[in-house]
């Protein structure tokens, strides 16, 4: 039996519209002034691993100032991180790095990329967001189009293998497509994983129905780190990160109000006991089943 432990943080603004001279001030500073405290924090409570939300680095008040502030992967950030990452022995999940293009000086555009880094400070996986969230609902205040400035991910990446099981990566509003979670439980995963930035609206109504669904359907653990708060004035996000376990019972929740953290114990026993007494992996038809369907 292996036990290992974890940490999903939230976190609220770390960077909101700030007059322009000193917005390079505050980012060097952006670790330090926010992150690094709940990092060193967790690990000094016993985390092998810490998850980070989507956009831990930064949520920016427009298209302008959103890829303005984005780095490549050897920016920075990520360089911060990594050290970070070394000084602690721990291994981190960087949620939804805003990362520049392969093409930035011709298009300005960027990923959304989710990070794995290990307890030597080195990068072991990156994930590049594949479903963008281009969204309009008029009754709920939310508008927002992530094409506008993000170019979608050309492809999954195996699950990681972690000292805390095999972690499969997706990032927030891929949260929604089931077929995403199948693919990475059938490649091995244990533990999915979905970094998010939701909108308050959406996540009272989906937030917790999706990511127990998505537990409870691959019979696999489900952390989600979350952003909380008002980073804005016009964005706000629904925090509870949740941890959810392969039964699809809730181990943690961060709540809606205020950054913090949530340590959670994963036992990869419960992912082999759920799957043997209940083995629908098995029990599932193939997809010459379900176009049987579209040819009659
Ligand atoms: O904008 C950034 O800087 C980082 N990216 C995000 O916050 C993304 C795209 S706007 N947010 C979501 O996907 C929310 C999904 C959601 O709320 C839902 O599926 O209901």
């Amino acid at each position: 039996m292996f036990t290992a432990r974890c940490i999903l943080g939230t976190s609220a603004k770390y960077l909101t519209s700030l007059p322009a001279q000193r917005q390079q001030i505050k980012l060097q500073n952006r670790m330090s002034t926010s992150l690094r405290p709940l990092v060193e924090e967790a690990k000094g409570r016993g985390a092998s691993m810490v998850f980070l939300p989507e956009a831990y680095d930064y949520i920016g008040s427009s298209r302008e100032e959103t890829l303005s502030l984005s780095e490549s992967l050897t920016g920075d950030t990520i360089s911060q991180y990594s050290q970070l990452a070394r000084k602690l022995e721990v291994w981190l999940s960087l949620g939804g790095f805003h990362e520049r293009g392969h093409n930035w000086e011709s298009d300005r555009r960027i990923y959304n990329s989710h990070i794995i880094i290990n307890d030597k400070g080195e990068i072991i996986s990156v994930y590049r967001k594949s479903h963008l969230f281009d969204v309009e609902l008029p009754e709920k205040g939310v508008s927002l189009k992530e094409s506008a400035f993000t170019i979608p991910g050309p492809s999954l990446v195996s699950p990681v293998q972690t000292p805390i099981g095999k972690v499969g990566l997706g990032i927030c509003y891929d949260l929604r497509f089931p077929e995403l979670s199948l693919a990475l439980q059938r490649q091995g995963a244990d533990i999915l994983t979905y970094p998010s930035a939701f909108t308050v609206a959406t996540g009272a109504a989906h937030w917790e129905v999706l990511l127990r669904a998505r537990a409870i359907e691959t019979q696999c653990f489900v952390l989600a780190a979350a952003q909380v708060g008002r980073h804005h004035e016009k964005r706000s996000s629904y925090g509870h990160a949740l941890a959810v376990d392969p039964w699809g019972e809730v181990l943690g929740d961060c709540g809606g109000e205020k950054p913090g953290m949530v340590l959670v114990e994963i036992d990869l026993e419960k992912v082999s006991s759920t799957r043997r007494n209940m083995p629908v992996q098995q029990h599932r038809r193939n997809t010459d089943f379900y176009q049987s369907l579209e040819k009659s």
